[in-house]
């Protein structure tokens, strides 16, 4: 058999991607080079670093030669070695082995995708904006009578809807292991749909998926405009609920928002229980980041994390939830490359495309106006000279909103209060930081204030 070549390495990259998620494949294995193949089935990677061989082996040396070997079985083993050192004499390079001889992979029989080990419901953080949909996740993973079908989650990007999915599917496996479940996304059924009609098997698609007793479709809003498509998912959808088995759909939005749907599915989607996933709102964040540090403490048992980063991250990255997840992963990393605590300083550092991408639109217009009249004050006082402390406070509490809330250095945020210089912007932040310590009242205000900005 012929060795691994550049291409199906190539080829294996959105598979690779799909797998682990995309932030955990642009933080470790996007890096990953093709070396070539040995005469003895070794498939030679190169990483960026040392530390990084050692991780990606660790974490992800079995994926990677499940997924090789599937596509090349000559491949039984891989090796990762730094690419700084490839050169070097003997760096012994980090490597994980086939089992030999290798056992015969024990195929499913269902087309499903894999679930991910790491979206379970202990797993999942639940806060007001998605206390309904978990509830309602729960409820049908409970099994039972089938009281609401289909369950139909939506949301945004990154809300949670397939780690609920993969929750469901895991806990149903665990209660009723009788049960058949079946997970896939809509271009997967589409993808089967397809081949099965090129091969001729469309009786036996027809079969395999009327036999399951749960079928979960993520991201349905996929099949949108594929008329064939649709059509076969209507009929697989009505066979299952005339049998009475659960249905449970995915769709970044509602099914009457999903254009180019025949009305007879929406109505069909619509049928059950439609629930949604709000965007996160800080606490949930806060909650999320809480919980997957706890979890990196396993790979990184002895890396500190500073007062505040945590808090940071919340209000500063709230579109998704994977991109607070991968901001954290490439912060622990870092600091386990450098060796640095994990602190503000290394927050600017390792993060600064983050921040900016997810910067909120705020101005310093916006928080100098709404501050101003919050404590009823004119905006020409706020960035006028006088001192008096009516004025005082207020100045120092929109500077520290300009300084959480935009990404302007001080001088600037000092040149747009009248002025004034960088070290009196500093001085400002700081005493609101202490006196948010210290003065519920001012605590109190500058986070109403924080909310109705970010509103
Ligand atoms: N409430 C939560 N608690 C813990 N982790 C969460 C929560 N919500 C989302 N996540 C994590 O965020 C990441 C993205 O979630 P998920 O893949 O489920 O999003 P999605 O809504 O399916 O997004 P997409 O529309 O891109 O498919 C996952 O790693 C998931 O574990």
């Amino acid at each position: 058999m012929d060795g691994m070549t550049k291409e199906q390495w190539g080829a294996l990259q959105g598979d690779l991607c799909k797998t682990v998620g995309q932030n955990s494949y642009a933080t470790w294995l996007e890096p990953l080079d093709f070396e070539g193949t040995d005469q003895d089935g070794v498939l030679r990677l190169s990483a960026p670093t040392t530390f990084f061989c050692t991780y990606v082996t660790q974490n992800y040396g079995d994926l990677l030669l499940s997924k090789v070997a599937r596509l090349n079985p000559a491949i039984r083993r891989i090796a990762i070695s730094a690419a700084s050192l490839r050169k070097a004499p003997a760096p012994k390079p980090a490597t994980v082995e086939a089992p030999q001889p290798a056992a015969p992979r024990k195929e499913r029989d269902l087309p499903g995708a894999p679930l991910d080990a790491r979206f379970t419901f202990d797993r999942f953080i639940v806060g007001k904006p998605n206390e309904l949909a978990h509830a309602a996740a729960k409820r049908v993973a409970e099994g039972g009578q089938v009281t609401f079908n289909p369950l139909f989650l939506y949301g945004g990007v990154g809300l949670g809807k397939t780690h609920l999915m993969h929750a469901i599917a895991w806990e149903l496996r665990e209660r009723s292991p009788e049960l058949s479940v079946l997970y896939l996304s809509a271009e997967q059924f589409m993808y089967r749909f397809v081949q099965s009609l090129r091969e001729r098997k469309m009786l036996d698609f027809k079969e395999m998926f009327r036999s399951v007793d749960i079928l979960m479709v993520d991201d349905v809003q996929f099949i949108a405009g594929k008329d064939s498509t649709q059509e076969e998912f209507f009929h697989t959808f009505n066979a299952l609920v005339d049998q009475n088995k659960q249905i449970i759909i995915s769709a970044d939005r509602a099914p009457d928002e999903i254009k180019d749907l025949e009305n007879r599915i929406r109505s069909r989607l619509q049928s059950g229980l439609v629930v949604d996933l709000h965007p996160t709102d800080y606490e949930l964040r806060l909650g999320i980041l809480q919980s997957k540090v706890e979890s990196y403490r396993e790979h990184y048992p002895r890396l500190e994390i500073a007062d505040g980063v945590l808090e940071f991250l919340a209000h500063r990255i709230s579109t998704n939830v994977r991109v607070l997840e991968g901001a954290l992963t490439r912060l622990f990393a870092f600091a386990s490359l450098v060796g640095k605590p994990i602190d503000m300083d290394l927050v600017q550092d390792s993060l600064s495309d983050v921040l900016r991408a997810s910067e909120r639109k705020i101005s310093i217009d916006e928080i100098q106006r709404k501050v101003a009249e919050h404590y009823n004050i004119r905006l020409s006082d706020m960035v006028g000279p006088k001192r008096v402390r009516n004025f005082a406070r207020p100045r120092q509490v929109a500077m520290y909103l300009c300084k959480q809330l935009t990404s302007r250095s001080l001088p600037e945020i000092g040149r747009r209060f009248g002025g004034r210089d960088h070290t009196t912007v500093m001085h400002g932040v700081k005493r609101i930081e202490e006196l948010r310590q210290q003065d519920g009242q001012i605590d109190e205000d500058v986070e109403l204030l924080r909310r109705a900005l970010e509103a």
